[in-house]
Formats: C-alpha cells, sequence, structure tokens
C-alpha cells in the first residue's frame, strides 16, 4: 500500500480580512487537509479546514457553521471570490502529492534494496553497541546492520584547545533571559522551491558554474562511471495529474506532517555520527536528532566523513574532487536510509585509518581534512540521489556543528550566496562546545582556499592568544542562526569566564543566538530495551520492574567488575572524557572522603593521561571499592548507567550534558555542579515538597561535591520513599527529541525567512 500525506500551503487572502474556518461537506470528511492562511496586513497566521479529496473534483468551500452571522458571510463571500485561486492551489497541491508519491516509492525500493543486500553481523558484543532491541519493527536496515558497527578508544583532539582559563565558577549569576525565536513571516516573494528547481536545472551544467566559481569548485570534476544517471536524477519530475486521480493509492490520504507548512529539507553535517563514529555527545546528537525532524515530515539528510568500513551504507558510484591547499583530493559518497533518514558518508583517504582517534594528526591535518569535508558537503544537495532524487538546494537548512563544520556556512556564502547561488540555502551553527576553536597562527587562513576579503571573519584578537585565526569566529559569523544545546549555556557563552573568547562575538549575534536543551535517543537509552543488559546476569526493567530490575543491574555490574556483591551498598557512577572539563579532579579529591564512606564507585573514561593514569591508581590502591575502567565502551557506559544507584557530574562546564539524561532514564539519580544544561535538565531535590529530580552544587568545588553527595547518599539510605520517588520522576519525564526537535524547526523556519 502507498500513501501519502497531504501537503499544507501558504495562501495570500486578498483583503484584510479576519481568517476563516472553511470546511467542506464530504462524505471523505475525515480526510481533509490542512492549509494555513495567512491575511495579507495582519500577517496573522490561521489555519483553514479546506476539504481536500485528490480524488474529487475541487468543490466551493462553505461556511463551518458557528461563526457570526456577518463573518460566515464574509467569509462566505471571500471563499467564493477566492475559489479559482483555490483551484489552481489544488492542482498544485496534486503536483506536490504526486512528488511526494514518487519519493515515498523510490525510499521504499532503496529499503528493499538494501534488506537484500543485508549480511548478518557476526561481530562480538563489544563490536555491536548499538544493535537493536526492537527486532519486529519495519526499520530493518539498521536494527539488524547497527551490530557490526565497532568502537574504538579514542583520543579527544585538544590541538585546536584554547588554553585553560581559571576553573570557571559561571553557575552563579545565570538569570533565564529566555530569547523569543523570530518568526517574522516573509514579503510575498518567488517561492524557494521555483528557484532550487530552476537552479537544480543549472546544476546539469558544470560549465556554467565554473565562471563564477572560485577554484577549488572549478576544478571539481565528476569522473563517475554513473554520470549520465546522476544527470538524470537532477531532471526535475513532473507529475501525472491524471494518474493520480485514478489511483487507489491516494484514497489513503495520512494527516499532514507535524511541520505542518514548515516542512524543509534539511542536512546536518558533522565530525562524528553515532553509531558509526562517537567520541562524546556531538556523535550521539548527530545519530539522533535528524531522526527526530524526520519524524515531523522533514526530509532530512546526515553528512559525516567515512573513518571507517561501515556496514549499512553503500557506494552511490559518484565521484568528485576538491582542491584542498592546492592538491585535489577525490572523494567518495556512500549512503543508507534509516529510520527516515538519509546518512550520507564522504569517503577519502584522508578519513581513512584514524577510526580510533578521528580528531588525531598535527592541527594542518585535521584543518585540511574539514576544509575537504565542508566543501565536499555543501555540495552533497547535488551529487548525492536519496531515494533517487537529489535534495537540491531550495528550502534547503544546513545545520553544522561545532568548529569542525563551522567552515561549511563560510564556503556556503562566500562560493555560493555572494556569487547568488544557493540564494534561498540557510545555515545553522550549532555550538557543542566552544572550548574547542580551530584556532591557529592567522596564516592558516591561505589554507581554507576563501576570498582574500575573508580574513577578517577569522582573525580575533585576545589576551591569550593575541591575533589569531578562528574557524569557530567565522563560522558564528557567517552561520544565518546560531543555536547551542540549553539555555544555561547560552547565558554562558556571553561571559567573559564562558564565551572562551568568543563571547563578544556571541553578544554581537545575540539577535540569531538560541538555546535548545538536547533530548536523548530513547530508543537506545531505555532500560527496557537496552541490549546491553540482556546478558551476563543484567536485565532490562522498566518503572514498573524498578525494584526487581535494578538491583538485578546493579549486582550483576558489581560482580562483572570484581567488586562485593552487595545490594545495601550506594553504586556511584561516572562516565566521561577525562579532561578539565569533566571535572573529574574534584571527584579524585573526594575520594578520601567516599573511602570513609560505604560506597563503591565506578569510573569510565578516556583522554588525558595522567587523568587515565590516576583511575589506574585509584583502581589498584582501593581494590575493594573503586574501579577504574580507562577505555571507551557503550557496552559498559549503559551498563553503568543501569547498574548505578548516583551518577556524579562534577563539570567545570557542560554546554548540555547527555549522561545526566540517560542516568534520569535509568532510575540513576544525578549530582552536578549546576553549570549549562546540568542546571537546565536537573532540578533540586526538595524534600519538604518531595519535588526535584538529583542534586546540585553551585561550585567546581570538591568540598561542594561532597556536601551534595553525602546529602544524597542519605537520602539513599535514610528515606527510602523519597529515593523512589526521585526514580520515578526521572523515569517518567519525556527526555526524547521531540521536544527539542519542535524547537529546531522553529529555527530553521526563522532562517528560511531570513534576509
Ligand atoms: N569512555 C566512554 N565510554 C563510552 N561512552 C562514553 C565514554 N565517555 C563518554 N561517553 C559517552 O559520550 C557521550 C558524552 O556526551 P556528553 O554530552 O556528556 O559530553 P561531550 O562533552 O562529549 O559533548 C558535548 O556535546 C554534547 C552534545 O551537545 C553536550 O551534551 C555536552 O555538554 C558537550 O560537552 C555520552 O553518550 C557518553 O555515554
Amino acid at each position: 500500500m502507498s500513501s501519502i500525506g497531504s501537503l499544507p500551503f501558504i495562501i495570500e487572502t486578498t483583503k484584510a480580512e479576519s481568517p476563516v474556518l472553511l470546511s467542506r461537506k464530504n462524505k471523505n470528511r475525515d480526510k481533509f487537509s490542512f492549509f494555513t492562511c495567512r491575511t495579507k496586513k495582519s500577517h496573522n497566521l490561521a489555519v483553514l479546514n479546506y476539504g481536500f479529496s485528490p480524488k474529487s473534483k475541487p468543490v466551493r468551500a462553505t461556511v463551518e457553521e458557528g461563526a457570526s452571522g456577518d463573518e460566515s458571510e464574509d467569509a462566505l463571500q471571500a471563499s467564493i471570490e477566492k475559489s479559482k485561486k483555490v483551484l489552481a492551489m489544488q492542482r498544485d497541491l496534486l503536483q506536490q502529492i504526486a512528488e511526494r508519491r514518487k519519493i515515498v516509492s523510490s525510499i521504499k525500493s532503496s529499503i528493499i534494496d538494501s534488506e537484500v543486500d543485508e549480511v548478518p553481523s557476526e561481530q562480538s558484543e563489544e563490536s555491536s553497541p548499538n544493535q537493536d532491541h526492537t527486532s519486529s519493527s519495519g526499520q530493518g536496515v539498521h536494527e539488524k546492520q547497527n551490530g557490526s558497527i565497532l568502537w574504538k578508544n579514542y583520543i579527544h583532539s585538544t590541538a585546536d584547545e584554547v588554553p585553560e582559563t581559571s576553573t570557571l565558577d559561571i553557575s552563579k549569576g545565570y538569570d533565564d533571559d529566555k530569547r523569543e525565536l523570530e518568526q517574522q513571516l516573509p514579503p510575498k516573494k518567488a517561492s524557494s522551491h521555483e528557484d532550487s528547481s530552476k537552479q537544480l536545472r543549472v546544476t546539469g551544467s558544470e560549465k556554467v558554474w565554473s565562471d563564477k566559481l572560485p577554484s577549488f569548485l572549478s576544478n571539481t570534476s565528476e569522473i563517475s562511471t554513473t554520470n549520465e544517471k546522476q544527470e538524470n536524477v537532477n531532471e526535475p519530475i513532473l507529475p501525472e495529474i491524471n494518474n493520480i486521480e485514478n489511483d487507489p493509492a491516494t484514497e489513503d490520504i495520512l494527516p499532514p506532517p507535524l511541520a505542518g507548512a514548515n516542512v524543509m529539507n534539511v542536512i546536518m553535517v558533522a565530525a562524528e555520527c553515532a553509531p558509526w563514529s562517537k567520541t562524546g555527545g556531538l556523535g550521539d546528537v548527530a545519530g539522533s536528532l535528524p531522526k527526530a525532524l524526520a519524524r515531523r515530515g522533514h526530509r532530512v539528510m546526515v553528512v559525516a566523513p567515512r573513518y571507517g568500513n561501515y556496514a549499512e551504507p553503500h557506494d552511490i558510484g559518484v565521484r568528485k574532487r576538491y582542491k584542498v591547499d592546492g592538491q585535489d583530493i577525490e572523494v567518495t559518497f556512500f549512503q543508507t536510509y534509516i529510520d527516515g533518514v538519509d546518512f550520507v558518508f564522504i569517503d577519502s583517504h584522508v578519513f581513512c585509518h584514524i577510526e580510533g582517534n578521528i580528531y588525531g594528526g598535527s592541527r594542518l591535518d585535521i584543518l585540511k581534512r574539514m576544509a575537504l569535508f565542508c566543501k565536499a558537503a555543501v555540495e552533497v544537495p547535488w551529487h548525492v540521489p536519496c531515494g533517487g532524487i537529489c535534495y537540491g538546494d531550495g528550502n534547503l537548512v544546513f545545520i553544522a556543528n561545532d568548529w569542525h563544520t563551522a567552515l561549511l556556512p563560510v564556503y556556503l556564502k562566500a562560493y555560493y550566496r555572494d556569487n547568488g547561488l544557493m540564494k534561498f540555502t540557510r545555515s545553522i551553527l550549532v555550538i557543542h562546545n566552544i572550548a574547542h576553536q580551530g584556532r591557529g597562527p592567522v596564516d592558516d587562513f591561505f589554507h581554507v582556499d576563501l576570498p582574500e576579503h575573508y580574513i577578517d571573519l577569522f582573525k580575533l584578537h585576545d589576551p591569550v592568544g593575541g591575533e589569531h585565526f578562528n574557524i569557530f569566529a567565522a563560522g558564528l559569523k557567517a552561520a544565518d542562526r546560531v543555536v547551542t544545546v540549553s539555555h544555561g549555556y547560552s547565558w554562558e557563552l556571553k561571559t567573559s569566564e564562558g564565551g572562551w573568547g568568543l563571547h563578544n562575538i556571541i553578544k554581537e549575534n545575540d539577535w540569531k543566538f538560541s538555546g535548545i536543551v538536547n533530548g536523548i535517543d530513547t530508543k537506545e537509552w531505555n532500560p527496557l530495551f537496552d541490549v546491553h543488559l540482556t546478558s551476563d546476569g543484567y536485565t532490562n526493567y522498566s518503572l514498573e520492574t524498578l525494584h526487581t530490575g535494578k538491583p538485578q543491574c546493579k549486582a550483576a555490574l558489581q560482580k562483572e567488575l570484581g567488586l562485593p556483591v552487595r545490594p545495601d551498598v550506594p553504586m556511584i557512577g561516572f562516565i566521561g572524557r577525562l579532561d578539565q572539563q569533566k571535572g573529574v579532579d574534584l571527584i579524585a579529591e573526594a575520594v578520601p572522603w567516599m573511602l570513609g564512606q560505604d560506597v563503591q564507585l565506578v569510573m569510565l573514561g578516556t583522554g588525558r593521561q595522567d587523568l587515565e593514569q590516576m583511575l589506574r591508581q585509584f583502581e589498584n590502591q582501593h581494590h575493594d571499592k573503586i574501579r577504574g575502567w580507562v577505555g571507551f565502551s557503550v557496552k559498559m557506559a549503559h551498563r553503568i548507567t543501569a547498574g548505578s544507584d548516583v551518577l556524579l557530574m562534577p563539570s567545570r562546564f557542560e554546554p548540555c550534558g547527555l549522561n545526566q539524561l540517560y542516568a534520569m532514564m535509568y532510575g540513576t539519580i544525578p549530582v552536578v555542579h549546576a553549570v549549562g544544561g546540568l542546571r537546565d535538565t536537573v532540578q533540586p531535590f526538595d524534600p519538604f515538597n518531595e519535588s526535584g529530580l538529583g542534586w546540585t552544587f553551585d561550585g567546581a568545588e570538591a568540598n561542594k561535591l561532597i556536601h551534595a553527595l553525602g546529602n544524597c547518599l542519605f537520602t539513599y539510605r535514610e528515606y527510602k520513599k523519597s529515593w523512589e520517588g526521585l526514580q520515578r520522576r526521572g523515569m517518567t519525564q519525556d527526555l526524547s527529541w521531540d521536544h527539542a526537535a519542535e524547537k529546531y524547526e522553529e529555527v530553521l523556519v526563522a532562517a528560511k525567512y531570513q534576509w
């Protein structure tokens, strides 16, 4: 059965009337589509419930009963006057439906192809961190093949790290000055779709482009054997409207997408994407936010480098060359479609052999890798047919992430929009961590192949680095919108302590800046379905089975770690990068106090060598109480989250933080430094009102950590009911990406209508 959703429209009324509610009396009433109507003068949005079924002939709308008499007459009059317009609109609608149907059917066939190609994975459990739990669901490609993804230890890049400032204590003084997003609707203009299709046709002829474009683009050459196929997919598809009317499939109309009239093409570009590549939270976000955007009805793609031989994506046969720092580098594109999202991986020799250390190499190595990645990513909407059809550049927004892809908004501007190309394409830059900025000497500018006047975007002067080259600075200025991953962090970024030298640029660009708290992948991080809890004595559990399931996981964890198996001793966990940000040294300072308590402590992390050594030492010296697991193990991260009673996050700064969100889903109580996203997401426990989600402390100091942890342990031991309440409140929150995706959508729309 093939069915499609009805498509929303923006329609202009011809006079300054109030929008009216119209409906068509029809036996197919339950299949009505919704149009969004904007009056010319007021620019108010209202929903018109205009009856429409693609099978039937259009009929005149009648006024819904219930409107007042005069208004009804006006509305009726207005609807008559506009009937011609509506007919034309319906025709457009039919065309769009036909386009959607083609996309849907080509996507379906690509899924079937992938399933046919599927090879059962025989990887070990450790190499199969994200095997999916819902084997009965229809999303077979992802769920059956994820098992073959290899996870390696990682070393976090420090090449671009800003010199450490003194301990941040920016948890104080935060006031919740949430900004409203600009949502001005545009003046009447040619639609971006029109423009897009014109440009799509132009892309078939690269000569037209070369005249206007700088060296790296004019040197781009297609050497694919599939050139012809590529050109074909760029051809606009004109639907046979008459066929649609006779097609029984169109009878079964799905409800309109959640995004309604805001449906867009979205391309998320990130240096890592879980489950294929992950060194931290960015990978998680790139792997899951796009799926939530797709659930809202957007057409969504993720573009990431291909660091390894991933199982799911296949070579689509398109080859391109990009000039990076004077060198011609060939890239190929791999693609797969999972959970409603096109995942595109850019393959090149520069991404090979670094799977275990994706930010490794010299500063210039990383810079050139990211320049290549961004140059190729910005052209993906033309070169990579997904489900047979390229995204094109109309109604398109790129979401770049952190400094690694902050060059993308700059390339988009310098090479395309400045030349009258991709006029309707927008870029959003998401700040996950401002501490890494892509800094270097000013001369680095000459490695990124930009017109000389662009150097000013990159130049930054600060007391630590003097005048230097700063990629994040340029990205923040060039992007149409900037997002960071919590409200708290959006405030901190504007302070001299929290902005790491970029606070003035962020303040200057405040009008385009917003904070959206991350969500989590509630399929992967769900104690009921967690694949890492199905063996070695662990068990899946939910709120209903918390009493038995969680103690079982705790016992399994104690056993796996070789600690005494004791249900009554509180198990404290820490998971994260071992660096200054995560406050591991504060835990170290608190260890002597912890040793005086009847507790067990497990720390999982990798990063700075001195801190890794410290973990090993703690384990050696206090073998009956402490385990220090040095390495990157997704399986252990899940098991520690499930088996611990308490999760410690004493981060000095934390843009959002995901581990505390995962912990709460598993009935594990967070004890956190109230900073950034930690403050946004962990409401402190209030014993008088039995409210809150965990314990917070207001300064990155060991004694404050000890005080909060002491209260937490006291409650664990003495107030079981309160503890259960904390667990229950944590587990019943909606932490999914759906809410955040709605907020992102607002930003996408604001960017789209921004000139
Ligand atoms: N040794 C290990 N083994 C296995 N898994 C490990 C691990 N160390 C860390 N992880 C995992 O990596 C992720 C870390 O995510 P975080 O959000 O806590 O931090 P990170 O600082 O990387 O992300 C940045 O980006 C994210 C996303 O926006 C922000 O939430 C965050 O505040 C910001 O610093 C979690 O999924 C965690 O389980």
